[in-house]
């Protein structure tokens, strides 16, 4: 589990060390591990850090304290070093150090942004040090606009511990914000480097032990890696039947929505259900039949009966919404299947229902909702611009007033549930916002609670293996090997570039279920 922080945790962390430490040993730490990786990155580049021009972006805290220590360790190999001094006051200490090897800094009485245009335009490396975990709201200036400009850098940005604009509890970003290609964050990683919209600023994180290790509280924030994922899903036992492995019901699909339920099913049965017991009208029932000959169908005689499913056999836990429709009908059956104890997972026409009638989510079994933010805005009353853009602050008070475990579809997909961290999926591609796609993450969530997982894993383990699948499915290769801001980057981002990939569609994602599972 890659685990991740607020700023107040690794601020009390980083107190309880440094109370035990000479000063300054952290700060010359993280300064030794920023100066590692941007050498490293510039001998990538330009073969050589001698002769490079480094421009430091320099603030009034310890995050522009760590850019002139390490602007020095460059000035020492010898690089040609220049710091933007962008706040009222300056680390000292770093500064002094910078000095003592030959780099310079710009010169007070000249507008800081005009020397800093001029500087900015003509680096091989910009190092943003203007705020860390220090930072709070949105840029003021003169950082705001030197934020801006670092998006006409011709050469390398790397911000230091955290992109100057991102709040790094949240991943919010409000105004303007330095985009990084690489982020070199110090002790823990901070929430707003793994979730969006932070998260698509910091470019691929490098992490710097500082030590912090065994200061830091229980996790804020955690993103499953491959082996989490492996470890969690069930796999059949010898002893093992379909019962055993499993049996999802899904209520989906209209006579007017079919494919919803075609997708939904496929996802189950590629997801490894013992079996899918299908229910619905005719006509979705036939292509579902049509598609997949191995899932066992319920034509719902009565939709406004008593019991509307009560010719379904057992069910281990239910699917519910996917191209259900809105009306009485769909109500009537998403109440009878919510009245079931087994765990339920209400997805799309399903949350409709419970956004106009909330108490269907009073229930005994347990509840997973898989909103998108839009969903989630109907069920909060929140504008969904709003959700987007704090997406932790609202996955989490979205489970704490529903009561349920939430999983909130988007560029980071979250899954919430109270008193847990909340799961962070770093698997994906932008290519799975296609029309779909969400039905065969809740075929897929479906078929892992039925084999026993919580709300909570059955959840992340299926945004796991769904982004997996569909990384798969748009260039041959699942794990992103070869993609160097795939796999080796905690935030999972695809290849930025969208190289060697092709659009999918939805059961593509379903079919190249076996092959990621295989992979994992
Ligand atoms: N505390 C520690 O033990 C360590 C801290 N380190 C570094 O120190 C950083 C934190 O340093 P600080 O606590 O000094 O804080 P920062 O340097 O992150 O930022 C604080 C400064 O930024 C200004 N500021 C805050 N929000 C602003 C905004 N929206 N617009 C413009 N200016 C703004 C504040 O007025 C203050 O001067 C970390 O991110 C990390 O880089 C590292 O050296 C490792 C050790
Ligand atoms: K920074």
């Amino acid at each position: 589990m890659r685990t991740a922080y607020t700023s107040d945790q690794i601020r009390a962390a980083e107190l309880a060390l440094m109370a035990k430490l000479p000063e300054g040993t952290l700060m010359g730490r993280a300064a030794a591990g920023l100066a590692a990786v941007c050498a490293g990155l510039l001998t990538g580049v330009r073969g050589r850090v001698y002769g490079s021009h480094v421009v430091l972006l320099v603030g009034s805290g310890d995050n522009g304290g760590d850019a002139l220590y390490a602007g020095a360790r460059l000035a020492r190999r010898g690089a040609r070093v220049v710091a933007v001094l962008a706040g009222s006051r300056v680390h000292e200490g770093g500064l002094a150090a910078l000095r003592a090897v030959g780099g310079r800094a710009t010169d007070l009485r000249v507008p800081i942004l005009e020397q800093a245009r001029e500087l900015i335009g003509d680096a091989d490396l910009v190092v943003d040090g203007l705020v860390g975990i220090g930072g709070s709201g949105a840029l003021r200036e003169p950082y705001a606009t030197l934020a801006g400009l670092t998006a006409q850098a011709s050469g390398l940005v790397v911000a230091v511990d955290v992109p100057s604009g991102v709040d790094a509890s949240t991943g919010e970003v409000d105004g303007a914000a330095v985009r990084a290609q690489a982020t070199v964050t110090f002790g823990a990683y901070k929430n707003g480097l793994l979730i969006d919209p932070g998260a698509r600023f910091a470019g691929a994180v490098e992490f710097v032990d500082i030590g912090l290790g065994p200061y830091l509280p229980d996790p804020d924030v955690a993103a499953p890696t491959d082996e989490d994922v492996a470890d969690l899903l069930p796999r059949p036992g010898a002893e093992s039947d379909k019962y055993r492995r499993g049996v999802v019901g899904i209520a989906a699909g209209s006579d007017r929505y079919t494919g919803a339920a075609v997708l939904a099913v496929g996802g189950a049965v590629r997801a490894g259900a013992g079996m899918v017991r299908f229910v619905s009208s005719a006509e979705p029932v036939r292509l579902v039949r049509a598609r997949w000959p191995e899932a066992v169908t319920t034509i719902i005689a009565d939709p406004l009966g008593a019991d509307p499913i009560e010719e379904v056999g057992r069910v281990q836990a239910w699917v519910l919404g996917p191209g259900l429709g809105t009306g009485a009908e769909a109500h009537a059956v998403a109440r009878a299947v919510l009245s079931a104890q087994v765990p339920v997972l209400v997805d799309a026409d399903g949350l409709t229902l419970i956004a106009r009638d909330r108490g269907l989510l009073r229930r005994d079994g347990p509840t997973l909702i898989t909103p998108h933010a839009g969903e989630l805005s109907r069920l909060l009353g929140v504008p969904r611009e709003r959700i987007e853009a704090r997406r932790l602050e609202h996955v989490r008070r979205a489970a704490a007033e529903l009561g349920v475990t939430v999983l909130l579809k988007g560029s980071t997909t979250l899954v919430a549930e109270e008193d847990r961290p909340v799961r962070v999926n770093t698997t994906g591609t932008p290519w799975l916002a296609t029309g779909g796609t969400g039905d065969v993450l809740a075929g897929i969530a479906g078929a892992l609670l039925a084999g026993g997982l919580s709300c909570y894993d059955a959840a992340s383990g299926a945004a796991y293996v769904h982004g997996l699948a569909a990384r798969l499915a748009v260039r041959g290769d699942p794990a992103g090997r070869g993609d160097p801001a795939g796999r080796g980057d905690p935030a999972g981002r695809g290849d930025a570039a969208g190289r060697a990939e092709a659009p999918i569609a939805a059961l593509d994602v379903a079919q190249a279920l076996p092959e990621a599972l295989r992979a994992l």
